[in-house]
């Protein structure tokens, strides 16, 4: 049996409808504001491999919490990390593209330089290496742009303000990969599949975002379009977008890594899109 930590947020809700007989452990089974809580709670279940899906998302008010982001997204995966490494079993940890300072416009490599410009992904990144120095069967998954039915994400904003509005103004110069969270979700199975037969082969960081890269105001574009909604999007940069986090511009993943070890490919999130807009019309 699987156990998985988080239960409502966009991936824990995929994994979910993947494997239901999956173990989810919500905050109120496992705090991430308290690490030892969680190795115990591993300890206690004796899985067979466990993913953590759980963790402090809100970029901006990350800024003005550090403390908690850095308990939940650096403490509490390196305490599961050591917990799954004592029992020999598998983990596998989401991280993010904000553990890069996005410079150039060229895809990064798992291997390339990392440089958060905000407490997220400086907490995101700390989380990482807790994971790496426990040692055992390890994987780390560095995503961007989670999208779906569920949960708080650019789609539904977008869905929401352009009913409301005419014209919406959308930063055009952060470039990446929207990434649906049903396409994690598969990716994170199908990894700890493989993981389990071939662990002396597998593991480490891989990068796994959906193609085409575009921008923000391109997705939010293709939002509108599919969406049927007539808003404008009007592209501006960074700079006419104030935020209390400061975002990378470049966002790019070479995912060529994932391809090569366990055979997932980009998928293609125009048509990720699509099966959240029927999902979100069957829910109305
Ligand atoms: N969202 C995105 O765009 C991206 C996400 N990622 C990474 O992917 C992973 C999954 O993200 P996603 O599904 O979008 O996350 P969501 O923001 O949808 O959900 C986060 C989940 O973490 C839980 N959580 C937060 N704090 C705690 C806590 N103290 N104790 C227990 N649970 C807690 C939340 O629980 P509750 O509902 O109770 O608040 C929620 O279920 C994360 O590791 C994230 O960093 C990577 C790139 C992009
Ligand atoms: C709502 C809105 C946002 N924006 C900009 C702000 C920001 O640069 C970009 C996306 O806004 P969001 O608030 O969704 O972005 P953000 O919450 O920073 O999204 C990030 O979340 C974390 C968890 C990750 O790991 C990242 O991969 C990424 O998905 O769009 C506009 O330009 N116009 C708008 O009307
Ligand atoms: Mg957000």
């Amino acid at each position: 049996m699987m156990l998985v930590f988080g239960h409502t947020g966009q991936v824990a809700r995929e994994l979910a409808a993947l494997d239901p007989k999956a173990i989810f452990l919500g905050r109120d089974r496992a705090d991430l504001t308290d690490p030892e809580a969680c190795a115990a709670a591993i300890r206690a279940a004796r899985p067979r491999a466990v993913i953590n899906a759980a963790a402090y998302t809100a970029v901006d008010r990350a800024e003005t919490d550090p403390d908690t982001a850095h308990l939940v997204n650096a403490e509490a995966p390196a305490a599961m990390a050591r917990a799954c490494a004592d029992l020999g079993i598998p983990f596998l940890q989401i991280s993010t593209d904000y553990v890069f300072d996005g410079a150039g416009d060229q895809p990064r490599s798992e291997d390339a330089p990392t440089g958060p410009l905000g407490v997220y992904g400086a907490t995101k990144l700390a989380g990482e290496q807790g994971v790496a120095a426990a040692g055992g069967t390890w994987a780390i998954l560095r995503t961007s742009w989670v999208f779906s039915a569920h949960g708080a994400n650019f789609v539904k904003t977008m869905l929401r303000l352009g009913a409301e509005r005419d014209r919406l103004t959308v930063v055009a110069d952060q470039i990446g990969g929207p990434t649906p969270a049903a396409d994690i979700a598969a990716a994170c199975l199908r990894m700890i599949s493989v993981m389990r037969d071939r662990p002396d082969t597998t593991g480490g960081i891989y990068h796994f975002a959906g193609a085409p890269d575009t921008s923000w105001a391109g997705f939010a574009r293709e939002i509108m379009a599919q969406a049927g909604l007539g808003a404008d999007i009007a592209e501006i940069p960074t700079a006419d977008y104030p935020t209390p986090a400061t975002r990378p511009l470049n966002s790019r993943l070479d995912c060529s890594r994932i391809a090569r070890d366990f055979g997932i490919k980009r998928p293609d999130w125009r048509i990720g899109l699509a099966k959240v807009l029927e999902q979100l019309k069957d829910k109305a």
